[in-house]
């Protein structure tokens, strides 16, 4: 969806300031339905995995932690869902423009958190993941309601703590590097397509040996 530069400069304004943003009715009709039969096709295919946390953790740690599946998206092989890719090299180039960033790459997962799970309060910029800069979600949940659950809770710096319910098409994008966040339980099935904004050091490879 072309947006209009006003648009994106009134988002990227309050990105600025708060550390977050919200766009409701991100994905249009179209390509809304098209991530869906994608994400429902993926779970057919049962190809997603437990998610991990950092290089260690066990199993049992790792679920105290966070109790979500994800699958890992692919620009090149997922030619199905190639709009939400456009779409995403859009906002890749107007954090770019407006936000004087250099971000030169990005990298997704479809996320499901299964009836009574969660993410505990975390950072998703930690060591050896130094080159998360911004942090995107769209979230799938027809029909979310009160009482659901998996609503994303903030925690803004000297600001009140609040909560954003997941709600279908809703787009939240957050400064990986200062933002801590939380996924409460949730008590049905959440989906999500939850990603980040890469800033790749513009140091050569063999400079960095
Ligand atoms: O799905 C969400 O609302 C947040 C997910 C999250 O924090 C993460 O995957 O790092
Ligand atoms: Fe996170």
């Amino acid at each position: 969806m072309q947006r209009s530069l006003k648009f994106w400069e009134e988002q990227m304004d309050l990105l600025a300031q708060q550390d977050y943003v919200v766009i409701d009715q991100f994905l249009n009709t179209e390509h809304l339905k098209t991530t869906h039969d994608f994400f429902n096709q993926k779970q057919a295919e049962d190809v997603f995995k437990k998610a991990a946390i950092g290089a260690s953790g066990s199993e049992k740690i790792i679920r105290e932690i966070r109790g979500d599946y994800t699958f890992w998206l692919d620009k090149q092989r997922d030619q199905e869902i190639r709009p939400f890719f456009e779409e995403m090299d859009e906002v890749k180039e107007k954090l770019n423009q407006l936000m004087y960033l250099s971000l030169s790459d990005y990298e997704f997962h479809l996320a499901h958190y299964p009836s009574d799970s969660f993410y505990k309060k975390h950072l998703d910029q930690f060591d050896g993941r130094r080159n998360r800069m911004i942090s995107v979600i769209i979230y799938l949940n027809q029909d979310w309601k009160t009482g659901d659950g998996g609503e994303l809770r903030v925690y803004p710096e000297g600001q009140n703590t609040f909560d954003i319910p997941p709600l279908e098409n809703r787009m939240v994008m957050f400064r990986s590097d200062v933002l801590h966040h939380e996924v409460l339980k949730s008590n049905t099935s959440r989906k999500s397509i939850t990603g980040w904004m890469l800033y790749q050091p513009a140091v050569l490879p063999y400079l960095a040996l």
